[in-house]
């Protein structure tokens, strides 16, 4: 008997060497330059993955350019460069790695704050110019200052947390996080005007969409304290590059560190020119540490999705939410369950609940269903569509799964049980 092709795994970008260890010899691994369009769109006909970084557009074009793409995995957080719906739209599962490289973007946020606020680049490059000149490398501590953080998701809280250690007072602008988890942390939500007027260094961490693009122009600078340090380790475009060359012109704004650009890949920006600028070419996630996480993490939900498994880390499943983190830790109690229903019931059921009360409640936990409909239905999972994304899974499935959930529980934070499990010849 022949044995079937191997999938075609098609690599875009540079990735850390533990992707290729964690495929081993299960798929075909091909690589191409994502930034050269033709090859790219040549490439991708016959590929069933595509993994890629930040340089890659991979867009509705490429979508139309292949019928065997399955997944398009990104090796790091943003998505900005993978046109998501017209993924979903093709019936194909978009991962990312969404904690792999969050610790080395948070630090490089701080290593740009303080760089600017030391002038280090500026004193090292007159050094190295064979210049003494300690009187005109004044700097200011961040000691006792206000440090505004907008954005206030995963990076924004880690560098909160390290910049707290500087003996600061940290305010955060973010409407979709509450005031009690702000509390929880330390850390004052205020609106973005008081951010912007109160804070000396303010560090941005937004995703960049339609609402946070620009969103810190002219106007806003105006509004910002004479002196304060600006900082961008997130997407180029949230700021308005030349909005801020003039505020660090004129001298209103005290200096800024900036990673991203509205352009990538430029060498050249307004804010090249200006003396109190420290910029660096996106270089938040370029760490060891980060690479080879967001490398390992992609492989293994590249493995899943070709498998046909569940994929934690999918964005385009589950209603389009990526699974929480205050979710992930019940995916494989709730697999456990399922897989105890199918012991103890070995016909498959046609409807199964899952009941979720307490805390996790409120964290969109829908997710738990489809992984407990994995775990109780191995049988199934050998016949299902090779497309992932929600609608193949309702299809080829023809099982009906749904989540109940309850704000308050009776006595622990948080639980999830399976509460009904009918077996019919449906399934
Ligand atoms: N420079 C680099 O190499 C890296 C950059 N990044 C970028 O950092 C940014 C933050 O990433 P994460 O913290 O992982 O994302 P996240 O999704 O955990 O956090 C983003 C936060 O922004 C908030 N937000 C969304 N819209 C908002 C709005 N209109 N106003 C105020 N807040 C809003 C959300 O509520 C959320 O709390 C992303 O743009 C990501 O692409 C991530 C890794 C490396
Ligand atoms: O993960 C992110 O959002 C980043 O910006 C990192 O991008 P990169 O993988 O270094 O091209």
């Amino acid at each position: 008997m022949s044995k079937p092709n191997k999938p075609v795994v098609l690599i875009a970008e540079k990735l850390a060497p533990s992707v290729l260890s964690v495929f081993g010899d299960e798929v075909e691994v091909r690589h191409v330059d994502g930034t050269d369009r033709s090859a790219l769109l040549e490439a991708v006909k016959s590929a069933d993955a595509l993994l890629v970084r930040s340089a890659t557009k991979v867009d509705a074009e490429v979508f139309g350019a292949t019928t065997q793409l399955k997944v398009v995995a990104r090796a790091g957080v943003g998505l900005d460069n993978v046109e998501v719906p017209a993924a979903t739209e093709r019936g194909v599962l978009v991962v990312n790695a969404p904690t792999s490289n969050i610790v080395s973007a948070a630090e490089h946020a701080v290593a740009l704050l303080l760089a600017v606020a030391r002038r280090v680049p500026a004193a090292s490059q007159s050094l190295r110019a064979g210049e003494w000149k300690r009187s005109s490398f004044s700097g200011v501590e961040l000691q006792g200052k206000t440090i505004g953080v907008v954005g206030l998701g995963k990076i924004g809280q880690l560098f909160a947390q390290r910049l707290a250690a500087f003996d600061t007072h940290i305010i955060a602008y973010d409407p979709y996080v509450s005031a009690a988890r702000a509390g929880q942390l330390g850390i004052e939500l205020v609106t973005l005007d008081e951010l912007l007027s109160r804070a000396d260094a303010i560090s941005i961490h937004l995703p960049k969409t339609p609402e946070t693009k620009g969103l810190i122009d002219a106007e806003a600078l105006k509004k910002t304290k004479p002196g304060v340090i600006i900082v961008n380790a997130a997407r180029g475009g949230l700021i308005v590059e030349q909005d801020l060359a003039d505020a660090l012109r004129s001298g209103h704004v005290g200096g800024a560190g900036i990673d991203v650009f509205v352009t990538e890949p430029t060498t050249s920006s307004p804010l090249f020119e200006l003396d109190n600028v420290v910029v660096t070419p996106h270089l938040g996630a370029s760490t060891a540490e980060a690479q080879d996480r967001a490398g390992t993490d992609v492989a293994k939900s590249t493995l899943l999705a070709l498998r046909g498994d569940f994929v934690p880390d999918a964005v385009n499943v589950s209603g389009g939410g990526a699974v929480g983190e205050h979710v992930r830790p019940y995916l494989s109690l709730t697999q456990k369950l399922g897989q105890l229903l199918t012991a103890l019931n070995p016909t498959a059921p046609a409807s199964v609940t899952v009941q979720v009360k307490g805390e996790i409640s409120v964290r969109t936990p829908g997710c738990c269903s489809w992984r407990r409909c994995a775990g109780c239905s191995p049988a199934w999972s050998r016949t299902r569509s090779r497309s992932s994304t929600r609608r193949s899974w309702r299809r080829s499935w023809a099982c009906r799964s749904s989540w109940r959930s309850r704000r308050r529980a009776r006595s622990s934070a948080a639980w999830s049980r399976c509460a009904r499990c009918t077996p019919t010849a449906r399934c």
